[in-house]
C-alpha cells in the first residue's frame, strides 16, 4: 500500500529495516520515488516511495483495542499497534469481529478465570477489552439468537498459541453450556469435552523446534447444544496427522508424546509392555532429546489415562491402545541382516528376535 500522496518532507514515516523490520524516521527529501530519511536510531536511509509508509502520529500511546481505528491500516502501523499493546501486557486486539492473539509465552491465570467469564457474559462485542471469551461469547449468542450453527475459526503459524486459544474457546463454551442435567457415570458433558483435549495432545502433539507442545493435526472440533443453550454432546474430527514423524524424528525434536508418557509409566506397565528407557527404542533415540521441559512425563501418563477415563474409554481399551503404542516402539527395534540367498534377509540377532516376538505378543 504505497502512500507517496501523503509524504513530504518532514513526514514522520516507517521504512523496512533489516533488523527491526521496521523502523520510523522523519522525511529529509524526496528525489522521484527514492525517500531520504532520517532514522530514529539516528541513521541516514533512502528508501523507496513504494515502501515507505506514513507513520500515524495521533495513535494514543497504547495503542488502539479495534485496528479499524487506525488511520493507516499498514503493517508498520498493525504491527507498532500489536507491539505498543504486547508491552502493556495487553496480548488480544480486535480488527472489526476478528481477534489476534499475540503468544504471551507465560501463564496469564488472571485473564482466563471464573470472574473473567462471568464479565464477558452476555457483554456486547467491544464493550469489554478484546479477549478471546468475548468471540466465544458473541459466537454462542448468535447461536442462540439465530437458532443457527455458529463457527469460529483459529489459525496462525505453528507455535502462535492456536491450540492454547482452542482451549480458552472451549472452556468458555463449556461454562455457558454446562450443566448438571447430563451426568453420564459422573462425568458432565462438558468434563468431557475439556478432557478430549489431554487424549488428543498426548498421541498427536509432539515438541518440535518451534513448539514443545505442537499439533501435529488438525482438528475440527464440534460441540452440540440443545434448544436451551447447555451442551449435548460433542465430536472431534482430526485431519492430517504428520505420520512420519512416528518412524522418523531429528535432534532436537521428540516424537508424539504417548510414547515417551507410556515409558515412564507405573513400574507394572513397563512389565507388562517390556518397555525401558526412550534411548533404548529406535524410533525415539534417532533425537538426543528424550525430556521437554516442564513437562513431566510420569505424571502426564496418569493424567492421559485419567483423561481417557473421563472421556469414556474403558480400561480394555486403553490397554489396547497402549499396547499398540508400546508394540510400534519395539517393531521399530526389530534389525535385519543379509540371508543366504540373494536378496533375502534375516532377523539380525536374538536382540532383535525379542522385540519381534514382543510385538507379536503385544498385537495378539
Ligand atoms: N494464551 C496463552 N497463554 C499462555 N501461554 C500461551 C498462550 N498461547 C500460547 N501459549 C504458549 O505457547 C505455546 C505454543 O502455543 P500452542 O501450542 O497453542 O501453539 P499452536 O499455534 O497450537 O502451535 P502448533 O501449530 O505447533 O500446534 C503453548 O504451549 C504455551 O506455552
Amino acid at each position: 500500500m504505497a502512500t507517496p500522496v501523503t509524504i513530504s518532507v518532514g513526514s514522520q514515516v516507517w521504512i523496512e529495516d533489516q533488523e527491526e523490520a521496521w523502523i520510523d524516521g522523519e522525511v529529509l527529501s524526496i528525489d522521484g520515488d527514492k525517500v531520504r530519511v532520517q532514522t530514529s536510531n539516528g541513521k541516514e536511509v533512502v528508501s523507496m516511495s513504494s515502501s515507505t509508509f506514513a507513520k500515524d502520529m495521533e495513535i494514543p500511546s497504547a495503542g488502539v483495542e479495534d485496528m479499524t481505528k487506525l488511520s493507516y491500516l499498514h503493517e508498520p502501523g498493525v504491527l507498532q499497534n500489536l507491539a505498543t499493546r504486547f508491552g502493556l501486557n495487553e496480548i488480544y486486539t480486535y480488527t472489526g469481529n476478528i481477534l489476534i492473539a499475540i503468544n504471551p509465552f507465560q501463564r496469564l491465570p488472571h485473564l482466563y478465570d471464573q470472574s473473567m467469564m462471568e464479565q464477558y457474559k452476555g457483554a456486547d462485542f467491544g464493550e469489554l477489552s478484546p479477549h478471546v471469551f468475548a468471540v466465544a461469547d458473541a459466537a454462542y449468542r448468535a447461536m442462540m439468537n439465530e437458532g443457527k450453527s455458529n463457527s469460529v475459526l483459529v489459525s496462525g503459524e505453528s507455535g502462535a498459541g492456536k491450540t492454547e486459544t482452542t482451549k480458552m474457546l472451549m472452556r468458555y463454551l463449556a461454562y455457558m453450556g454446562g450443566g448438571k442435567s447430563d451426568v453420564e457415570g459422573g462425568r458432565t458433558v462438558e468434563q468431557q469435552v475439556l478432557e478430549s483435549n489431554p487424549v488428543l495432545e498426548a498421541f498427536g502433539n509432539a515438541k518440535t523446534v518451534r513448539n514443545n507442545n505442537s499439533s501435529r493435526f488438525g482438528k475440527f472440533v464440534q460441540i452440540q447444544f440443545d434448544n436451551k443453550g447447555k451442551i449435548s454432546g460433542a465430536a472431534v474430527k482430526t485431519y492430517l496427522l504428520e505420520r512420519s514423524r512416528v518412524c522418523q524424528i531429528t535432534s532436537p525434536e521428540r516424537s508424539y508424546h504417548a510414547f515417551y508418557f507410556l515409558c515412564a509409566g507405573p513400574d507394572e506397565d513397563i512389565k507388562r509392555y517390556k518397555l525401558g528407557h526412550p534411548s533404548e527404542f529406535h524410533y525415539l533415540n534417532q533425537s538426543t532429546c528424550f525430556q521437554v521441559d516442564r513437562m513431566d512425563d510420569a505424571q502426564e501418563y496418569l493424567d492421559t489415562k485419567r483423561a481417557m477415563d473421563v472421556v469414556g474409554m474403558t480400561e480394555e481399551e486403553q490397554e489396547a491402545i497402549f499396547r499398540v503404542v508400546a508394540a510400534i516402539l519395539h517393531l521399530g527395534n526389530v534389525d535385519f541382516a543379509k540371508g543366504k540367498e540373494t536378496d533375502s534377509s534375516i532377523i539380525k540377532d536374538e536382540k532383535a528376535r525379542f522385540h519381534l516376538e514382543t510385538t507379536a505378543e503385544l498385537l495378539m
